[in-house]
């Protein structure tokens, strides 16, 4: 059985409805890609989350709702005095953002058992984490993950880390720079968005974003932009350039790149190219900006999520 692990944290979603009202329903980006890679992914994969949460009724709903939807929980860690963190999503034209309240949330103890890791991580063919996976991290435990990441690489595991960057969450921009090319430093597949780059990195073009992780050892990185052209450059091959289709209706943004990293993963791992695996990712999140919230079942003909 072929495993696909994503690490990091998943919390309780109030998204508004057309109706002035709040849906409840549970996401996180990393909980997001997660989601979407089983959807596409066949029997012959289990998808699996690793995190840590409470003991308490909102942690067992959270349990319950992700092997309700085919999510394996094998891989996580249930602690005393803690439970899962919140946030709102807030809507302007479609564009989204959101409120927190994940300050005290049982995951920021991800890397407080090195064993535990180690164990989750252990012959795993995929392994997804992102810069919130970090960022909610101590500086200290940012370094344990990494280190627990590049033991799973070099047992074989495909590392992909998506940069999604919530100043909010890093101590500061320099912590957050270093963060990232921390992150990227253990992976073999890089996701980073544009615009970040661009605010973080004072990147003039994606070239200056590939280059940047290109240094640190990513294999593969697609530079998304939006709804612009993906650069996409793999080892070996070179860039490729890939232009999303237009979407007219962009209905909610949130989980975009969260998608477009199942998506791309998901086909990256069945053997397409970069590029493919560009262009599939690209017509998944095209349709996942179209629905509000993060997860859109009915893409995959299955009624609402909660
Ligand atoms: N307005 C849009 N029109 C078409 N596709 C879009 C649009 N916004 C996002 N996408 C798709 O979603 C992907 C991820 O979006 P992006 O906003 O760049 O990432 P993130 O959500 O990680 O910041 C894009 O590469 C593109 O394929
Ligand atoms: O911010 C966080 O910590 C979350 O995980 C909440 C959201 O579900 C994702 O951030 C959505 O991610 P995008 O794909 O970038 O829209």
């Amino acid at each position: 059985m072929n495993r696909f692990l994503c690490l990091g944290e998943c919390m309780v979603e109030l998204a508004p409805t057309s109706d002035g009202l709040y849906r409840m329903g549970y996401a996180g980006d990393t909980f997001n890609c997660a989601w979407y890679a089983r959807q596409l992914l066949g029997d012959d994969w289990t998808v699996q989350y690793g995190t840590v949460v409470g003991q308490d009724a909102a942690s067992d709903g959270m349990l319950e709702y992700m092997e309700n939807h085919g999510i394996d929980t094998s891989t996580i860690r249930r602690v005393p005095d803690r439970t899962v963190g919140l946030y709102s999503i807030q809507l302007k034209n479609g564009e989204r953002s959101f409120s927190y309240w994940r300050g005290e949330a049982a995951a920021r103890l991800l890397a407080d058992d090195e064993a535990w890791l180690d164990s989750i991580l252990k012959d795993r063919q995929v392994i997804q984490f992102s810069g919130i996976t970090l960022a909610i991290l101590s500086p200290e435990k940012r370094q344990v993950l990494a280190r627990a990441l590049a033991r799973a690489r070099e047992g074989g595991a495909l590392v992909a880390f998506d940069t999604n960057l919530r100043p909010k969450l890093w101590e500061s921009e320099q912590a957050m720079r270093d963060g990232l090319v921390l992150g990227a430093s253990v992976a073999d597949v890089v996701l980073p968005s544009f615009d970040e780059e661009e605010a973080c990195f004072g990147d003039k073009t994606q070239a200056d974003t590939i280059a940047r992780y290109r240094e640190v050892g990513a294999k593969v990185i697609a530079v998304k932009n939006g709804k612009d052209t993906c650069h996409v450059w793999a080892e070996g091959v070179g860039e490729s350039l890939v232009t999303p289709a237009v979407v007219t209706n962009v209905v909610d943004s949130t989980a975009a790149g969260d998608s477009f990293a199942g998506g791309f993963l998901v086909t990256l791992v069945q053997g397409a190219t970069a590029a493919e695996a560009t262009k599939e990712a690209s017509e998944l999140a095209a349709q996942v900006i179209q629905r509000r919230g993060a997860l859109a079942p009915d893409i995959f003909g299955k009624g609402h999520a909660t």
